[in-house]
């Protein structure tokens, strides 16, 4: 049976974590192909459910990137990999993404296929608040990921996940990255370097299609490297 990977996510803009954390899990735990499934509308991060609903200061949330300049910065990221691939289910369906869609459409697209959802130790926090959770467990194998800066110990998860089914999850230790996208982006827009955060190709993505500039920035966005 093919063993696929997982690896959902806003990806604004995707950054050598998700790669890192990709790369390690599908070695660990031998799998033929990792699929990056860039999220269409992510209702958390946008402060909440409501369609077309805009996000607001009050919610804390933030405009997320068209989902067209995620894909492509997702397909650059992953290009030179033979086993990384790159799904368009979440961003071509419509309304707000929830893993419980993702992992039904990609059982149908994979019917033989045994599936590993990757999340890293912050989203697996917040995981009894997805959607439709307890159906989660039973479409897919879960594997949390540690992140610099969030702890990832049975111990501590039990305090957020006591209801979760047992043998659903399993943890790895992964090499630490401390890259976000949100850095990425705060560096972008005030001109300071994001090579080596991100891949070369995602860099100069930035760059040709002006992300993450504010209207007020007056640096000249990203760098070389190199340049001051
Ligand atoms: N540096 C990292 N190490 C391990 N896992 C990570 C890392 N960065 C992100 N992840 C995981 O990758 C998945 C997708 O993350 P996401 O696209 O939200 O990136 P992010 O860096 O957390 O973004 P943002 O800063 O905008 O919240 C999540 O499961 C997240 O936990
Ligand atoms: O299913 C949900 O309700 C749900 C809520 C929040 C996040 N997720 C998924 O978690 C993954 C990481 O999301 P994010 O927002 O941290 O980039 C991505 O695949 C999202 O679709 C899923």
């Amino acid at each position: 049976m093919r063993r696929i990977g997982v690896m959902g996510g806003t990806f604004d803009p995707i950054h050598n974590g998700h790669l890192v954390a990709a790369s390690e899990v599908a070695h660990r735990f031998r799998l033929d192909e990792v699929v990056f499934v860039p999220t269409g509308r992510p209702w958390q991060k946008l402060g909440g459910p409501g369609g077309d609903s805009a996000p607001t200061a009050e919610s804390g949330s933030r405009p997320v990137s068209p989902a067209e300049d995620r894909y492509l910065m997702t397909v650059i990221a992953t290009a030179s990999n033979p086993r990384f691939s790159v799904s368009r289910v979440d961003i071509d369906r419509a309304g707000d993404t929830y893993t419980v869609d993702t992992l039904r459409d990609l059982k149908s697209l994979h019917p033989n296929a045994e599936l590993y959802f990757i999340t890293g130790a912050d989203a697996l926090e917040s995981i009894l608040s997805w959607q439709n959770w307890e159906e989660l467990f039973e479409l897919a194998n879960f594997i949390g990921v540690s992140r610099p800066g969030y702890v990832l110990d049975a111990k501590h998860l039990a305090k957020h996940l006591t209801t979760l089914p047992e043998d659903t999850l399993q943890l790895l230790e992964i090499p630490a990255l401390a890259i976000s996208s949100t850095e990425c982006r705060s560096r972008a827009a005030s001109g300071r370097p994001v090579w080596y955060l991100v891949p070369d190709g995602v860099v100069q993505y930035i760059a040709k299609r002006r992300l993450y500039r504010t209207p007020r920035a007056s640096s000249p966005g990203v760098s070389a490297p190199g340049a001051p």
